[in-house]
């Protein structure tokens, strides 16, 4: 159309030198302005959502269906605000430049321990930089290099503690000498839960993903007959924590790892942020204020995050019911699980009491 209309302007063909002045100067103009929304809007950050599977560092909600339920929370805006503007200021008016680093602390397993729940409440400490997303950097995405995964980290002003979590490192075999290579005081956080439970927890997802899959009765054995556990099947498989647990002490100390109770972050969250604050370095500030039990859902929720009047619950994705296991079943799982949660009680100089 813009073509056509050129070709039948009176004046086309009579001046085509003023035509191509035109043509450069609106050239020109469309670059600068290009320019400005890209330095003002952050577009490297729009190119890393399109071009990868996470999501960039200044949308740091929870993945959709993972997160809470009422996702458009203050906190999350305020924080997104900060995040463009990359400052923030202090009373006395002074700013300091936020800036993008690699994370000082991880949540690194295990799946299904609870480690959104934990992620979540972590973030209303006003310490804390939390990714909302999953990075996977150490086991899917190591060769893009730390300059990448210190760009999807969300912005944080000295002091403030940058962290996100990734279930999958925890059992993941090279990430462990692939974190210490990144930082040698990185601090590790693990949430663990009764490797049955956590287990059911799995399957309950996988299921609901892939309903044609086989009944967890079946996958759990090699030989049922025989009663010969699978312990090469993924949701069995994590919950060997000993062994997990083992690796990640051939290259950091204990008192580098802190592991927190799945079972007391659902009965005492508050209780279980305490430790984790202490661990981090961090003044208790997320306390028993912050939550309250709904009665609904069956699980602690967060009262009122900053910035929003709203109670929020994890979404629905979080505290599902589980599929019902044979009894005979589950007591096969706990002869099984037995030996090895005792070597875990060993390692993590701690019983956690599982049955
Ligand atoms: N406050 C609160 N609300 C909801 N759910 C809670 C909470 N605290 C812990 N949990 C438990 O977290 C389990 C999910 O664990 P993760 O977040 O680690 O799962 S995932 O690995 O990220 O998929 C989830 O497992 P399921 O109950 O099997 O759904 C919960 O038991």
């Amino acid at each position: 159309m813009a073509a056509f209309h050129l070709s039948q302007h009176p004046h086309a063909g009579a001046d085509p030198r003023r035509l191509l002045h035109r043509l450069t100067v609106a050239s020109l103009l469309s670059v600068l302005c290009f320019s400005m929304v890209y330095l003002l809007t952050g577009c490297r950050e729009s190119e890393l959502a399109d071009n990868f599977d996470i999501k960039p560092p200044a949308r740091d909600f929870p993945a959709s269906g993972s997160g809470w339920a009422h996702e458009g929370n203050g906190t999350g805006a305020v924080r997104e605000s900060r995040d463009r503007a990359g400052m923030e200021s202090n009373s006395s008016g002074k700013e300091w430049t936020a800036t993008r680093r690699l994370p000082q602390a991880l949540i690194i397993g295990v799946k299904k321990g609870g480690t959104r729940a934990l992620l979540e409440f972590l973030r209303l400490h006003p310490d804390i930089r939390a990714l909302g997303s999953e990075p996977h950097f150490f086991d899917r995405h190591y060769a893009r290099g730390l300059d990448w995964y210190r760009s999807m980290m969300p912005k944080a002003l000295d002091g403030q503690i940058v962290m996100e979590k990734t279930p999958r490192y925890f059992v993941t075999v090279d990430t462990p000498a692939r974190v210490h290579a990144m930082s040698q005081d990185v601090k590790l956080i693990v949430v663990v839960r009764d490797p049955v439970t956590r287990a059911i927890s799995d399957y309950t997802q996988i299921i609901s993903k892939t309903p044609d899959i086989p009944p967890f009765e079946t996958l759990a054995f090699k030989n049922r007959t025989t009663g010969q556990i699978d312990s090469l099947w993924s949701p069995l498989w994590i919950g060997l924590y000993a062994q997990h647990m083992e690796r990640w002490l051939a290259w950091f100390p204990r008192s580098q790892i802190h592991l927190v109770n799945g079972e007391r972050l659902i009965s005492d969250p508050a209780g279980e942020l305490g430790k984790v604050q202490d661990f981090l370095g961090l003044q208790r500030i997320v306390t028993d204020k912050h939550f309250y039990f709904n009665k609904t859902k069956g699980f602690p929720c967060l009262k009122k995050p900053e910035g929003s009047s709203k109670p929020h619950c994890l979404g629905k994705t979080k505290g599902r019911t589980h599929v019902s296991i044979d009894k005979e079943v589950l007591q096969k799982l706990r002869d099984f699980y037995k030996p090895h949660n005792q070597r875990f009680y060993q390692l993590a100089g701690q019983d956690f009491g599982w049955q």
